[in-house]
C-alpha cells in the first residue's frame, strides 16, 4: 500500500526503534541450528501443510476457496483461560483455537453448507454464522459478528469482480506473491492490517500473508500455488510465534512489558507495545532465516559439489520457519505456556 512500510522493512524499523522487545542473536542462532538441523531430513518443506488432516487435500478451485475464507476468518481465537476455549468436535477429535475454525469449516461442508461458496457467504446470516460456528464448549468463537461482517464483504467482492473464485484473483497475480499481496489489500479492506508506528505507516499484513503462504502450502507450490517470489512472504505477526521466539531466547521483553503481559494487560490494536511485539518477531524470524541460509551454502561449499536434485536442502524461506514455530507452540503448548502471549481483540491476527 502506499506510504506504507513492507513486512520486512516494517520489521527492521521497528526492530531498530522499539523499547520493550529485543532480539538476543544467542536465541537467533539456537532456532536457526534446530530448523537447519531439522531440514536436513528432507521433510522440512513446503507438502508440510497438507500434512494437517483438516487443511485441504486437493490442490484445485474448490482447496484454494476453502483456503481463502479459512484467511478472512483466521483472529482472535484465544480466550481469557487457555484451559477453557472455543472448541469443536470433529471426526472425534476436539480442536481448539484455529483448528477449531477449520473443523467448525468442515463440519458446516459436511452439513451441507457451502461455507467455501462466495454466492453463499456473501449474504450469510449471523443465524447461520451461529450454526456453523457454534461451540462444544461454553466458549463461543469470539468476534463472531466481525466475523459475518467480513466475510460478507469478502463475498461481495469475489462475486461483483472475480466470478465468485478467488482463484481469479491468484490468476490475475501472474504468479507473483507481491503482486497478490498487493491485490489483495485492495480489493479486501479487512486485511489491511496497518499500524502507526514512530512516525511511521507499518504494513504487517499477517493474514494477507499466510493467504499466500497458505495457498502455496495447499498446492505444493505448484499450479494455483505457483510463485516466482514466494520467498519475499515473511513470517505472519500473529500471538504464538512470539511466544515460541521468548521461550527460545530469540526475542526478551522489557520487565515492564513481561509485568503487563503477565497481568493479561488487554492490548489496544495498533498500540505502540503491540507493534513491538509483532514487529519484532517478523525480523527475529527474518534473522533466523538469514542464518539459516548462510548455514546451507557454507555447507554446500564445505564439500564443493553440487548435491544431487533429490538431496538438495530445499530453501528455507520465512514461511517455513513461521510454522515450525507455530507448530512447535501447539506440540509444546505446557512447556511454553508460562511464557504470556499478547491479548488483543481484532481482526488482523
Ligand atoms: N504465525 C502463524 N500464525 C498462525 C498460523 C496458523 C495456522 N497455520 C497452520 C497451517 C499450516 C501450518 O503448518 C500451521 O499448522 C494460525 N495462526 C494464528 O495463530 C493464532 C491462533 O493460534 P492458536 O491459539 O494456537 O490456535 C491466531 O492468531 C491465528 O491467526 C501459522 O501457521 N503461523
Amino acid at each position: 500500500m502506499e506510504g506504507v512500510l513492507s513486512p520486512r522493512d516494517a520489521g527492521r524499523f521497528i526492530s531498530e526503534t522499539s523499547k520493550d522487545v529485543f532480539i538476543e542473536d544467542g536465541g537467533v542462532q539456537k532456532v536457526a541450528n534446530k530448523i537447519y538441523e531439522k531440514s536436513r531430513t528432507g521433510e522440512f518443506n513446503v507438502k508440510m501443510w497438507r500434512k494437517h488432516e483438516l487443511n485441504p487435500q486437493t490442490m484445485d478451485e474448490d482447496a484454494v476457496n476453502w483456503v481463502f475464507v479459512s484467511a478472512v476468518l483466521n483472529f482472535s481465537f484465544w480466550s481469557e483461560k487457555e484451559s477453557n476455549r472455543f472448541t469443536v468436535q470433529y471426526k472425534d477429535k476436539s480442536h481448539t483455537g484455529y483448528w477449531a475454525l477449520c473443523a467448525a469449516m468442515n463440519r458446516a461442508l459436511d452439513e451441507g453448507n457451502k461455507i467455501t461458496t462466495a454466492s453463499y457467504y456473501s449474504t450469510v446470516t449471523m443465524d447461520q454464522m451461529k450454526q456453523m460456528f457454534r461451540s462444544d464448549s461454553e466458549i463461543e468463537m469470539p468476534l463472531l459478528e466481525e466475523r459475518q461482517r467480513v466475510l460478507v464483504e469478502a463475498g461481495g467482492v469475489l462475486m461483483k469482480k472475480y466470478q465468485g473464485s478467488f482463484a481469479n484473483v491468484i490468476r490475475e497475480a501472474d504468479k507473483s506473491a507481491q503482486s497478490l499481496l498487493r491485490l489483495v489489500l485492495q480489493e479486501f479492506p479487512s486485511f489491511r492490517d496497518v499500524a502507526d508506528y514512530g512516525g511511521k505507516k507499518v504494513g504487517l499484513y499477517k493474514r494477507a500473508q499466510i493467504l499466500i503462504g497458505d495457498i502455496w502450502g495447499c498446492c505444493e507450490g505448484q499450479g494455483l500455488g505457483e510463485f516466482t517470489d514466494i520467498n519475499t512472504i515473511t513470517m505472519f505477526a500473529d500471538y504464538r510465534i512470539p511466544q515460541a521466539l521468548v521461550y527460545f531466547g530469540a526475542l526478551r521483553y522489557s520487565d515492564s512489558l513481561m509485568e503487563k503481559l503477565k497481568q493479561c494487560h488487554l492490548f489496544k490494536s495498533g498500540e505502540k507495545l503491540e507493534v513491538e511485539i509483532r514487529g519484532v518477531s517478523l525480523w527475529a524470524c527474518e534473522l533466523i532465516r538469514d542464518s539459516i541460509a548462510a548455514k546451507i551454502s557454507a555447507e554446500i561449499s564445505s564439500t564443493g559439489q553440487e548435491k544431487k536434485p533429490e538431496e538438495k536442502v530445499a530453501e528455507v524461506n520465512a514461511i517455513l520457519v513461521d510454522h515450525y514455530l507455530w507448530d512447535l507452540r501447539r506440540e509444546m503448548a505446557d512447556e511454553m505456556s508460562p511464557i504470556p502471549f499478547h491479548r488483543c481483540r481484532g481482526i488482523y491476527y
